[in-house]
């Protein structure tokens, strides 16, 4: 088992400072460009759903944001397994959880750090802020304060509290063990128990197993002071005291002989080899304190081969992790405007996680993970990107909380409500992942044509720790080195590949290449010895032609047009040949394809034809079934202009090559990409909104691309390269290192 997703300390910093500090950021969903508009969303407009809410406080679900709004609110005294961090420190982790919330149930959420060790200010902040939400999760408040805290926020307010340290946890926890035993033969009622850590984690988990059948007399927990017996004195509290055990035994190793499960949820490298060799036949470890377990998968297997491991991690298969429930709890909890998320609801949670792991896995999880998954001792629990968590998980806390009286408004239909959980997921996520899993398979050496650049630098730094591939990074030895130390990747030196005219053997071979293809063009040896050997994207070119490398990506530094020039000298990367840029945009969970941005200045009706079917390559590539817009500014052939007919014969030239795609035109792109535009015509072939625009100019291309990502705040990947038979990708000047890294995985997966 290894880790391949290794992160360093540099990638970290820089993914929460770029593009804009922190994880972020918060827009608007209503106009907000006229007079009227401002005169709707304030004075005077807003002082109608302000009495309507005084009149009637259940409408505030109605007219704001409450019923889709959860506060992840902290004091940072245990964040994560790090300890008492403060407040502001603590940040970080609660910008997480809110994207979390976001990004896997969309759950709007804003973290919200509090400045407080004590225990009454913070249960009045709490309260004092109810009115804005729908819901409140805590975060890493240590134990015991966080008992107290929730206990009595969940008796004073009349909106689900929710500490998930505690019971994110134990729902997780409860899960992956009812798998787990499973699969090693035991039952919860015969299992001897031992957990370590006896804080908000760890009382909630065994409060829960105990719930589900776990026997008291069968778990022992543990924390700092050793094994918590009945009569001990130092280091107790009454949650502590609730599950002493009546033992003999006093230290965790005493109590790891012979026991069939260990879950901790205490400190990096709390248990040792020597306690997991002596635990029962087929031991369940659940080593979950973050970011580093109290052993390691690794460790353990070595000693005990028959355990099943997990850990709270991303990079080792079995994550048991509290991101797997709180999204869905409040998901569910929400959509019935619960008053709290009890017990029924977790317990709901649970069986339906562990229920989902025992299923087929879809393919795009599969693909996702680069491997195949099935329910076994590596996949005891579904991972964190499973699409079916969104539409299976919240209708079972929804219903869980309708049968126990906690919801104020039941759902109805349940099936629609399934339905309404799907269409909230972006699909394009599933694409992103896709590639990247496809990229990490091919295992591409990747030339990074510009050495020179921090960003190039950086992109190929994570290219290659990401395990993706080799990156072959073109420049001076000495130059990369020092870019590296300066961006404080001084470790990176010895990992990357530095290739240039010097140091390699292949030049004379590179030159008398150049010299064929150009000699005819106006440029003698010495213009070859200098575009051969000081021309990094030439260089670059030349490698890959020689099979010197696999992909290559350039373009950070210069304009397009001139790398594009360059990069002719070597390839056919040209309109003649059959060459085309896509440009992917993805906005609002829509992917749609511009085409050509790159290559063709004003193609004809052939050339639209051959960029709409490189377009179509592109898309089914990345797993979408193409449909085809030749887009202009009449539709079907109305208003009348010269300048639409090639958009409109287009079509006509894919009806003769007989494509196997959908395509039509000419259109507007409200038709294209509007259904209900789309009705009003009803003789149009295609079967939706089209995702791939052909255009009819480079500028028209352009001027799309940019608005939509001035404008509306489009993500853009591309252009995409197609057409040639090497896999090249180019970026643009203002392209971030995870762009480039991005294109770098396009290369990767040869989408062009
Ligand atoms: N995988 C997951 O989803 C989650 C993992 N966690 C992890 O669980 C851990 C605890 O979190 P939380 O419960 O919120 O923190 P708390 O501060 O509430 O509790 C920590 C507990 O761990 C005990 N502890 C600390 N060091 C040791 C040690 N060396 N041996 C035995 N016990 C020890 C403490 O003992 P004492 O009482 O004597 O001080 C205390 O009881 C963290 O690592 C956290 O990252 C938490 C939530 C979710
Ligand atoms: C995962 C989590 O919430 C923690 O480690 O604190
Ligand atoms: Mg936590």
């Amino acid at each position: 088992m290894t880790r391949k997703n290794r992160i360093t300390s540099e990638e970290a910093l820089a993914f929460h400072l770029e593009p804009t500090p922190g994880k972020f950021e918060i827009s608007a969903t209503v106009p907000m460009t006229t007079q009227r508009d401002l005169s709707l969303a304030y004075s005077p407009g807003v002082a109608v759903p302000c009495e309507a809410i005084a009149a009637n406080p259940e409408t505030a679900y109605d007219y704001t944001n409450k019923g889709n709004l959860v506060a992840v609110i902290s004091n940072g005294t245990a964040v994560l397994g790090l300890g008492n961090l403060g407040a502001l420190a603590s940040k970080p982790v609660m910008e997480g959880k809110a994207v979390l919330f976001k990004r896997f149930a969309d759950v709007n959420s804003i973290d919200i750090e509090l400045d407080t060790e004590d225990t009454e200010a913070f249960i009045n902040a709490c309260k004092l802020m109810g009115p804005t939400f729908g819901g409140i999760n805590l975060e890493d408040i240590k134990a015991p304060e966080c008992f107290i805290i929730e206990q009595r926020l969940k008796e004073e307010m009349d909106i689900p509290v929710f500490h998930d340290d505690q019971h994110g946890t134990a729902v997780i926890c409860a899960a992956g063990l009812i798998n787990a035993l499973h699969l090693s033969g035991k039952k919860i009622e015969d299992v001897r128990i031992v957990l370590n850590g006896a804080g908000a984690a760890g009382i909630a988990c065994l409060e829960l197993l105990k719930s589900m059948g776990a026997r008291h007399d069968n778990c022992i927990m543990c924390d700092t002071k050793g094994v918590i017996y009945q009569g001990r004195t130092e280091g107790m509290n009454q949650w502590k005291s609730a599950h002493a055990a009546n033992t003999e035994l006093r230290s965790l190793e005493e109590a790891m002989k012979g026991a069939d499960v260990f879950l901790g949820v205490s400190v990096k490298g709390a248990v040792t080899p020597d306690m997991v060799a002596s635990m029962a036949d087929n031991p369940v470890i659940f080593a979950m304190a973050n970011p580093d377990p109290e052993i390691t998968p690794e460790e353990a297997h070595e000693v005990r081969m028959d355990a099943i491991v997990a850990t709270g991690r991303s990079d080792y298969p079995n994550q048991v992790n509290n991101v797997l429930g709180f999204p869905y709890l409040f998901r569910g909890a929400l959509d019935i405007h619960a008053r709290a998320i009890n017990d029924e609801m977790k317990i709901a949670c649970a069986h339906a996680l562990a229920q989902l792991a025992r299923e087929d896995v879809p393919d795009e999880v599969a693909l996702a993970y680069g491997k195949a998954l099935t329910f076994g001792r590596d996949y005891i629990i579904p991972t964190p990107f499973d699409p079916r968590l969104i539409h299976r998980i919240p209708p079972a806390v929804a219903k869980a909380g309708m049968d126990t009286g906690a919801a104020r408004r039941p759902i109805i239909d349940m099936d629609a409500y399934e339905l309404g959980l799907k269409s909230r997921m972006d699909p394009t996520a599933s694409i992103l992942r896709g590639i990247n899993a496809r990229a990490r398979a091919n295992q591409a050496r990747m030339i990074f044509a510009e050495g020179d650049d921090p960003k190039v630098l950086r992109a190929a730094v994570m290219y290659q720790r990401a395990g993706l591939g080799k990156a072959l990074v073109v420049g001076r030895e000495d130059d990369v080195r020092a870019k590296l130390e300066a961006s404080g990747m001084e470790d990176a030196v010895r990992e990357l590949e530095v290739v240039n005219a010097a140091n390699t053997q292949h030049l004379e071979t590179y030159k008398d290449f150049l010299y064929g293809r150009l000699q005819r063009k106006g440029f003698d040896r010495k213009d070859i010895h200098r575009l051969a050997s000081r021309d990094r994207h030439v260089y670059a070119a030349l490698m890959l032609a020689h099979g010197h490398g696999d992909g290559l990506v350039t373009g950070a530094t210069r304009k397009s047009a001139h790398v594009l020039e360059r990069l002719n000298h070597v390839f056919e990367a040209n309109a003649e040949a059959g060459a085309a840029g896509i440009t992917a945009l993805l906005h609002k969970g829509r992917i749609v394809f511009i085409a050509d941005t790159l290559v063709h200045e004003w193609p004809d009706e052939n050339d639209l034809a051959n960029i709409a079917e490189s377009g179509a390559r592109v898309a089914r590539h990345l797993g979408l079934e193409p449909r085809v817009a030749f887009v202009s500014f009449s539709t079907f052939g109305y208003p009348v202009s010269e300048r639409a007919e090639k958009m409109h014969l287009a079509p006509e030239v894919l009806d003769r090559r007989g494509v196997d795609f959908e395509y039509e035109g000419e259109m507007t792109v409200d038709v294209a990409l509007n259904a209900a535009s789309q009705a009003n015509y009803p003789f149009s072939r295609l079967t939706g909104p089209a995702n791939i625009l052909v255009v009819p100019a480079r500028h028209s291309a352009s001027i799309s691309v940019k608005l939509m990502q001035e404008m509306a705040g489009a993500t853009v990947i591309g252009p995409i390269l197609t057409g040639l038979d090497k896999s090249i990708q180019i970026c643009s000047s203002t392209s971030t290192a995870n762009d480039i890294l991005n294109m770098a995985i396009l290369a990767a997966c040869k989408v062009g």
